[in-house]
C-alpha cells in the first residue's frame, strides 16, 4: 500500500499515488459563512448512539480513532441533508502542534486546535467498502476543538478498550451546521461524502490537547515521534455551494 504523509509540500503529491485527490469535490475546505446560502428546506440532523457500540480506542499512527460496532443500526445519524439511517463506524481526530492551528476545515479564516470527525455510512449499500463508491455513501460529523481538559495509547499500534461511551456528549448546544458535498481528507480521497460541520466548537483543556499532542507516530520500542499536524489543507471548492441550516 502507499504511504503517505501530511508534512505539506507531499500532500501536494497525493494525487501521484491517489488520481482522486486531484478531484472537483475534496474536502477539507474554507467555509466562509457569508457566501453560505441559508436553506430552509434542511431539516434538523438527529444522533442516536447505542454507549453498548464502542469498542476500542486506536492509535493508529495517523491519529486516535475510536471504533463502533457497525453491524446492525445500533447507533445511527439521520435528518440534516441526509436520507436515511447512516451507521456510526469510527471517530478520530485531527490536530495541530499549537493550539493556534489543527482543524482540516478553515471558518472565516480560523484554523480550530483540532477537528473531530465522526464518520458514517449508509447500509443501503451493503458495507462501507461499497458505500465509499457512491456520491451519497458516507456521511461525517465535524465538530471544531477549541482549547479552554487520554493516556495508554501513547504509540502506534496500542489499543485499548474504549466501552460503554456514548459519543453524542460530544456535541455542541447548537445543532446549526454548514453541509456540501465533498471527500476524505486522507488518501484516496475518495468523494463520497456528505459534510455537516456545526459550527458551534466545543471546549477541550489545555491538558487535552497536551495529551493529543503526547501520542507517538512509532510504535512503543520506537523514538518518540510526535503524532501532530495529521490535518489537509484546504482544497479548491470548485463551485460548489454551501449550504447553512442557520441564517
Ligand atoms: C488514515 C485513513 N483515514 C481514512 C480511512 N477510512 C476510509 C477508507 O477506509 C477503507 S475512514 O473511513 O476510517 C476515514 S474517515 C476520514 S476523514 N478525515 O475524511 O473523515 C478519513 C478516513
Ligand atoms: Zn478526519
Amino acid at each position: 500500500l502507499h504511504g503517505w504523509f501530511y508534512d505539506c509540500d507531499r500532500e501536494a503529491r497525493w494525487h501521484e499515488n491517489y488520481p482522486l485527490a486531484k478531484g472537483d469535490n475534496q474536502s477539507p475546505i474554507e467555509i466562509s459563512s457569508k457566501d453560505a446560502r441559508y436553506d430552509t428546506c434542511l431539516s434538523p440532523w438527529h444522533a442516536s448512539y447505542d454507549p453498548g457500540a464502542a469498542k476500542t480506542i486506536l492509535n493508529n499512527g495517523r491519529t486516535c480513532r475510536v471504533v463502533f460496532d457497525d453491524t446492525f443500526d445500533r447507533s445511527v445519524l439521520r435528518g440534516g441533508p441526509l436520507s436515511g439511517a447512516y451507521r456510526l463506524r469510527q471517530l478520530h481526530l485531527h490536530w495541530g502542534s499549537s493550539d493556534d492551528h489543527g482543524s482540516e476545515h478553515v471558518v472565516d479564516g480560523v484554523k480550530y486546535a483540532a477537528e473531530l470527525h465522526m464518520v458514517h455510512w449508509n447500509p443501503k449499500h451493503g458495507n462501507f467498502a461499497g458505500a465509499l463508491k457512491q456520491s451519497d455513501g458516507v456521511a461525517v460529523v465535524g465538530i471544531f476543538l477549541k482549547v479552554s481538559e487520554i493516556d495508554n495509547i501513547k504509540t502506534k499500534g496500542k489499543e485499548a478498550p474504549f466501552q460503554h461511551f456514548d459519543p453524542s456528549i460530544l456535541f455542541p448546544k447548537s445543532r446549526d451546521y454548514w453541509t456540501y458535498h465533498g471527500s476524505f481528507t486522507t488518501p484516496p480521497c475518495e468523494e463520497c461524502i456528505t459534510w455537516i460541520l456545526l459550527r458551534e466548537p466545543i471546549e477541550v483543556s489545555a491538558d487535552q490537547m497536551a495529551k493529543l499532542r503526547s501520542l507517538s507516530k512509532n510504535g512503543e520500542n520506537e523514538p518518540v515521534n510526535p503524532l501532530v499536524d495529521n490535518w489537509r489543507p484546504p482544497q479548491p471548492v470548485k463551485g460548489r455551494i454551501v449550504r447553512a441550516s442557520f441564517k
